[in-house]
């Protein structure tokens, strides 16, 4: 059998007892029957439970055909979209491919730049990316369900003309890759009148859900990855996810846990990576977990650090400060690079008792003496064992937090699949910017400013 991403709660054994487990095994198991049976709170957005076995096939070619037209014709890949438009594909690209992706030289890297944009308003931060395309050819992967999202259409209303002066209506078109919904939103419009190749994000799957859809799978595809590898250990751990009981169900497991902290005053689950190609999987699973449980003024607040780096800047407040925490260690058990120290004659800098060792050794006792210092400390430890950094691991472990997370959302009593909060802050900002039909809230509002 492949090797499986798995949770351990063993070192937070000392505040968690059998009888809690017991009671919450129940809760999680009714709470497991409510998302299978799509009897709960936004049943309608279920679609990514069957994703990794039942997707377009045929599209599933289509995108593997446009990302290696992409790897032929272009030098760099814009990808275009906010919050679950993007972060699934760059926590894949980031950990998946080579550490200074954009940076090594072609012949290492073989595959075209990747630049993110439209996940923020910042016009500084346009104007260095086109300095930073010049005149390279490039396409453009502009991604948004709604299509009406204000970061990324506006991002693509700007690389669109920087297209169309350089290449021509027609030939840009060809370039211009939109994946949104089948049939409404002003991007869909867009991309029928101009002949775009469209991909769809399904009726049924949320934004922070899509990463196994075409919204991930184009933009990592094009990077090199293997994405069928990805579905396959998606699909791996759906089988376990869905069909094992909650003793040999690390999904459900963590699921509890999670809620069983929560209920003893723990408020901020704080996720840690001991890879700095684990940062955007983290922001992916800020994204998942925030959107779906923050509501009805209850929820674990999603955090996370990126270690050992900030045990030089946070480590204090986890070790010290307000008991509000508990962690998730996400551990990648086997690197595939490592580097051993060498032996020097003099030792000078007091590393000769480091001397052939392993900087994964080093790092892994940094972890594991950090978990016991945590611990002490009072902030309760689990971790996520991920086995390797390969697409079938990351497959598994996206599945592990998207499933956990459905799980856990329906636990806490909330609907996990809608994000009514995110609006209200739109509504504000189309008013003082003076988008038609918002022209009394913008009377309102500027008496306040
Ligand atoms: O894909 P889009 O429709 O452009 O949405 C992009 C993101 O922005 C919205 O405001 C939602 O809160 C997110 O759930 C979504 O992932």
């Amino acid at each position: 059998m492949a090797s499986q991403v798995r949770f351990d709660y063993s070192l937070a054994s000392n505040v968690i007892s059998e009888d809690e487990i017991k009671s919450m095994e129940k809760i999680t198991n009714d709470a497991k029957d409510v998302l299978l049976s799509k009897s709960g709170a936004g049943s309608d957005f279920l679609g990514w439970i069957d994703l990794p076995v039942d997707y377009d096939k045929d599209e599933f070619a289509r995108i593997q055909k446009a990302a290696q037209k992409i790897q032929s014709d272009s030098e760099v890949l814009l990808v275009i979209g906010i919050g679950g438009s993007y972060l699934g594909a760059r926590a894949a690209i980031e950990f998946l491919r080579h550490g200074f992706y954009n940076s090594v030289s072609k012949e290492i890297r073989k595959t075209p730049e990747i630049y993110y944009c439209g996940n923020s308003l910042s016009g500084t931060y346009l104007k260095q990316l086109i300095e930073v395309v010049g005149d390279r050819d490039f396409s453009v992967n502009i991604i948004s369900k709604s299509g009406t999202t204000t970061e990324p259409a506006v991002a693509f209303r700007i690389f669109k003309e920087m297209l169309e002066n350089k290449y021509g209506k027609e030939e840009a078109a060809k370039r211009i890759y939109a994946t949104t919904d089948k049939a409404k939103g002003a991007l869909k419009n867009l991309a029928t009148e101009e002949g775009y190749e469209t991909f769809v994000v399904p009726d049924d799957v949320g934004g922070r859900f899509s990463v196994l859809t075409a919204v991930g799978l184009l933009p990592i595809a094009v990077s090199g990855a293997d994405i069928t590898k990805l579905m396959e250990g998606a699909a791996d751990m759906r089988q376990t996810c869905l069909n094992k009981d909650f003793a040999e169900n690390d999904s459900l497991k963590y699921a509890a846990i999670r809620n069983i902290l929560l209920r003893k005053g723990k408020s901020v689950e704080i996720l840690c990576n001991y890879e700095p190609s684990l940062h955007y999987v983290s922001e992916w699973w800020k994204q998942l977990f925030g959107e779906s449980e923050g509501k009805d003024q209850k929820g674990l607040f999603p955090a996370s650090v990126d270690l050992t780096t900030d045990l030089h800047s946070m480590g204090q407040f986890i070790q010290d400060g307000s008991r509000i925490m508990f962690e998730t260690v996400m551990e990648l058990e086997n690197p595939s690079l490592d580097v051993t120290i060498n032996e020097e004659p003099v030792d000078l800098d007091g590393l000769n008792y480091l001397s052939g060792k392993t900087l994964d050794f080093i790092n892994k006792s940094a972890m594991k003496g950090t978990q016991l210092a945590h611990t002490d400390g009072n902030v309760p430890n689990l971790s996520v064992k991920l086995p390797k950094q390969d697409e079938f691991s990351l497959g598994q472990l996206f599945y592990f937090f998207e499933f956990a997370c459905g799980v856990s959302g329906y636990i806490l009593g909330v609907n996990p699949f809608n994000q009514p909060g995110v609006e209200s802050y739109k509504a504000n900002m189309f008013a003082l910017l003076g988008k038609p039909g918002y022209e009394a809230q913008r009377e309102e509002l500027m008496k306040r400013l």
